[in-house]
C-alpha cells in the first residue's frame, strides 16, 4: 500500500482531522517534536490575531499504541480554539430576517476561492468556500508532515527552511549546514538566517500592513541524506521533482516552484548549469555541485534536495479591492475583520511538510516494508548494492 492522506474541516469548525494511511509499524512517535513543527506554523512576522487564538496541538487518534506505530492507520486532531465564538454561525442556518443572515459571507475576495467555488458547487453562502480554502488546512498538513519527517529521520534524511525573500527584500545567500539551519530557523519572527535582513523584513512587514496591504515572498526548502535513486524516469506520475513542484504549489497562496538554480538556468549555458560527475571510493559518484537542486530524470541523485517555492500576497485586504456582491451584482468595496498581512515564514514551515511527505512517499515505494525493520533491511541492501556498482 502506498503511503496516503486525508485531511477534512473547516477553520471556525471543531477540528481539523488527517488519516494517514501506509505508515509501517515499529515507528516511535515524539509527541513533542509533532507540536514544536506545529508551533513553528504558528509563529512569523505579520500573522493576524487568529494566531493568538489558536495554540495549535495534535491528538494522536488512532494507528498508534505506547508510543509507536501498529501499521494501522494513523488518525490525528488538531482542535481550533476559535470554535468557539463561531459555533452559532457554523450551526445555524442564515435564514432572511434573522442575525445569521448577517453573517452570510455574499461579497467574493478578489485572490480567495469565494467566488470561484461559489459559483462551481452553487453555493450562495461564501462561508461554505472559505471555511475549507482557509489555509487552517496547513495545520493538518504540517502535523501529518511531521510525522513523516520522524520517519525520514530514523534514516538519517533532514529537513530545514528558510525564508529567501519577502517583497522586494532578498536575504544574502548562505552556506549553513542544514543543522545550524534548522537551529536557527526555529525561533526566528521572520525564519531568515540573517539577523540583518530578518530586521528589514519585520519592518517592511509593518509597513505594508500600515499602509493596509499584504506582502509574499520566496521560501526555500533542503533536503540533507536522501538516497540516490528515489522517484523514477519511467513513467511522468514518478518523477519526484514533478510531485513536489506539485505538492508545493498545492499550498494555499503559492504561484510556483523551483528546484535547485530553477528558472536562472533559462539565462545559463549548459556547461554553467549541469552538475559534473565525479568519483571517489569515501563517497562513490557524487557531482562537483548541485545547481539542479538534487535531481535529474525525475530520480534524487545523491545530492541535496533544493527547492523554492513563491507566495503570492495575502489576498484579504484591509485596503479593499473592486469585487461584485453575488446578491445585488453591484460593485462593492469590502469590509474586513481581520487577517493576516504576511504569512511567508509560515508558509515555509508548510513547505517543509509538504515536501517531507513526498520524500516519504517515494522512500516508501522504494524500500517500504511493513515494518521500520522492513525497512531498513532493505535499504541496507540497495545501500549495498550501490557500493557494489
Ligand atoms: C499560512 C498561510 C496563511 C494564510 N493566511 C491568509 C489570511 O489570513 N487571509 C487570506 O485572505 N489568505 C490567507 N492565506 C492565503 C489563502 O489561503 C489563499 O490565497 C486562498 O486559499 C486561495 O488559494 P490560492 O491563493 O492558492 O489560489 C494564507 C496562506 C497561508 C499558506
Ligand atoms: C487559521 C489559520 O490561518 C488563517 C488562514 C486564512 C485564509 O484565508 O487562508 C485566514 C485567516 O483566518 P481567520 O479568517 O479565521 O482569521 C488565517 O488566520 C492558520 O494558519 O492556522
Amino acid at each position: 500500500m502506498s503511503l496516503r492522506y486525508l485531511t477534512a474541516g473547516e477553520t471556525h469548525g471543531p477540528q481539523l482531522t488527517a488519516i494517514i494511511e501506509g505508515l509501517p509499524s515499529n515507528m516511535r512517535l515524539d509527541f513533542e517534536e509533532l507540536n514544536f513543527q506545529l508551533q513553528r506554523r504558528q509563529k512569523g512576522h505579520g500573522r493576524g490575531r487568529r494566531m493568538q487564538i489558536e495554540q495549535d496541538v495534535a491528538e494522536i487518534v488512532g494507528g498508534v499504541r505506547h508510543g509507536k506505530t501498529t501499521g494501522a492507520p494513523v488518525a490525528l486532531i488538531v482542535r481550533n480554539n476559535d470554535w468557539k465564538h463561531w459555533m452559532k454561525v457554523m450551526n445555524i442556518e442564515p435564514t432572511e430576517g434573522t442575525d445569521e443572515e448577517k453573517r452570510r459571507v455574499h461579497r467574493p475576495r478578489p485572490g480567495h476561492a469565494d467566488l470561484n467555488g461559489g459559483l462551481k458547487y452553487n453555493l450562495k453562502d461564501l462561508r461554505n468556500v472559505l471555511e475549507r480554502s482557509s489555509a487552517r488546512e496547513t495545520a493538518a498538513r504540517v502535523a501529518v508532515g511531521a510525522v513523516v519527517m520522524q520517519l525520514l529521520a530514523a534514516f538519517g534524511i533532514k529537513i530545514a527552511g528558510q525564508v529567501i525573500s519577502i517583497g522586494e527584500i532578498t536575504a544574502p545567500p548562505n552556506d549553513i549546514p542544514l543543522d545550524e539551519l534548522m537551529a536557527l530557523t526555529e525561533e526566528s519572527p521572520v525564519r531568515v538566517a540573517d539577523k540583518a535582513t530578518e530586521a528589514k523584513m519585520t519592518e517592511y512587514i509593518d509597513k505594508i500592513k500600515a499602509e493596509g496591504d499584504s506582502i509574499g515572498g520566496i521560501v526555500e526548502c533542503i533536503v540533507e541524506g536522501v538516497p540516490v535513486g528515489l522517484g523514477s524516469h519511467v513513467q511522468w506520475d514518478r518523477k519526484l521533482d514533478g510531485r513536489i513542484a506539485g505538492a508545493v504549489v498545492s499550498i494555499n497562496a503559492f504561484k510556483g516552484c523551483e528546484i535547485g538554480i530553477g528558472f536562472n538556468a533559462a539565462k545559463l549555458r549548459g556547461s554553467q548549469v549541469h552538475d559534473e560527475i565525479m568519483y571517489s571510493e569515501e563517497r562513490g559518484y557524487y557531482r562537483a555541485s548541485n545547481r539542479l537542486g538534487g535531481f535529474e530524470g525525475g530520480m534524487t541523485n545523491g545530492e541535496s534536495i533544493v527547492v523554492r517555492g513563491v507566495m503570492k500576497p495575502i489576498p484579504t485586504l484591509y485596503k479593499p479591492l473592486r469585487s461584485v456582491d453575488i446578491d445585488t451584482r453591484e460593485p462593492f468595496t469590502a469590509q474586513v475583520e481581520r487577517s493576516d498581512s504576511c504569512a511567508v515564514p509560515s508558509a515555509s514551515v508548510v513547505m517543509e511538510h509538504v515536501v517531507a511527505w513526498e520524500v516519504a512517499k517515494a522512500f516508501l515505494e522504494k524500500f517500504g516494508g511493513d515494518s521500520m525493520e522492513e525497512i531498513r533491511d532493505n535499504l541496507n541492501n540497495y545501500l549495498e548494492q550501490l557500493e557494489r556498482y
